[in-house]
């Protein structure tokens, strides 16, 4: 878990440089200014092998982005740099308001009890009642008390999630939250997702190795390749038309199926 307070990460003087007074320029700084998270020209190279090389990216408040790419194409380092948790990389970054951060793993402390791991490092009135809140939208308000290693994995991923709620973040940025999870927990977890940003509103950035929870998931996919965002697909299958049979967002879906043949191809990965 990581939260950041708003404002400016890294070297902003750098944001929207070499575009003044054009009409490009304007509508890319209207865009800046209603965005909650942007990055620029983002690199970052281990042992001087680039693995980033000029990520620009702009999440709009509220919008749900998946970001795809091959093993080792850069995905989890980009995500921790936006979550401010990677001081070498370079490119400016700039948070509107708060952002929390799922991991794969749930990263729960074992030696305290469920709402104590919640409502760590959270401050201001209140806390007992949010954690607990938190803990309800989950499905999990009965576990208050138990420990970490008393739930099962799904469980405690839930908990991962109501860490992150609690703080009311406007950006969940989660990486492979359900990578871990068997299939079934999978779906609800991704249900449970898709309710909780309906009710709250927060925007997020998804990374992602599952180009069906990619579908399910996301206003817009970026695949990441060579260090560079290389592709950028907005997913058009909303709203749902009443009484479509099957939902646009479903792997049953002719349009769900044919952007999924699209990413895949994109990705590499034969048609099965
Ligand atoms: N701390 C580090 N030190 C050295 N190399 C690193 C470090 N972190 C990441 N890398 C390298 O950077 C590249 C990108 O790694 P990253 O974990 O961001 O990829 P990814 O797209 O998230 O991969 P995956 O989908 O397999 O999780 C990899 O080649 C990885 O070995």
């Amino acid at each position: 878990m990581a939260t950041r307070p708003a404002g400016d990460l890294t070297d902003p003087a750098g944001t929207a440089a070499g575009d003044a007074g054009t009409a490009a320029g304007d509508a890319g700084r209207a865009r800046d200014d209603a965005a909650v998270l942007t990055a620029h020209a983002v690199r970052r190279a281990f042992d001087d092998r680039p693995v980033l090389a000029g990520v620009d990216l702009t999440i709009a408040a509220g919008e749900v982005v998946a970001l795809l790419g091959g093993s080792g194409s850069g995905k989890s380092t980009l995500l921790r740099i936006l979550a401010g948790l990677d001081a070498e990389a370079t490119g400016p970054t700039r948070l509107r308001g708060t952002a929390a951060v799922v991991f794969q793993e749930h990263r729960l402390l074992p030696w305290k009890r469920v709402g104590d791991n919640v409502a760590l490092g959270v401050t201001g009135p209140d806390v007992r009642a949010r954690v607990d809140r938190a803990l309800a939208e989950v499905g999990l308000a009965d576990r208050r008390r138990a420990w970490p290693a008393e739930l099962s994995g799904g469980q405690a991923q839930r908990v991962a999630v109501a860490r992150a709620l609690v703080r009311e973040p406007n950006l969940l940025l989660l990486d492979e939250p359900f990578g871990a999870l068997d299939a079934l927990t999978r779906l609800r977890m991704q249900s449970l997702l898709r309710r909780l940003r309906a009710q709250h509103g927060f925007a997020a950035l998804l990374v992602t190795h599952d180009v069906e929870e990619a579908l399910l998931l996301a206003d817009r996919i970026l695949l990441l390749d060579e260090g560079v965002i290389a592709e950028e697909i907005p997913v058009d299958l909303d709203p749902d038309h009443p009484g479509d049979r099957p939902p646009a967002r479903s792997p049953d879906h002719p349009a769900f199926g044919a952007l999924r043949r699209r990413l895949l191809d994109r990705l590499g990965v034969p048609a099965a």
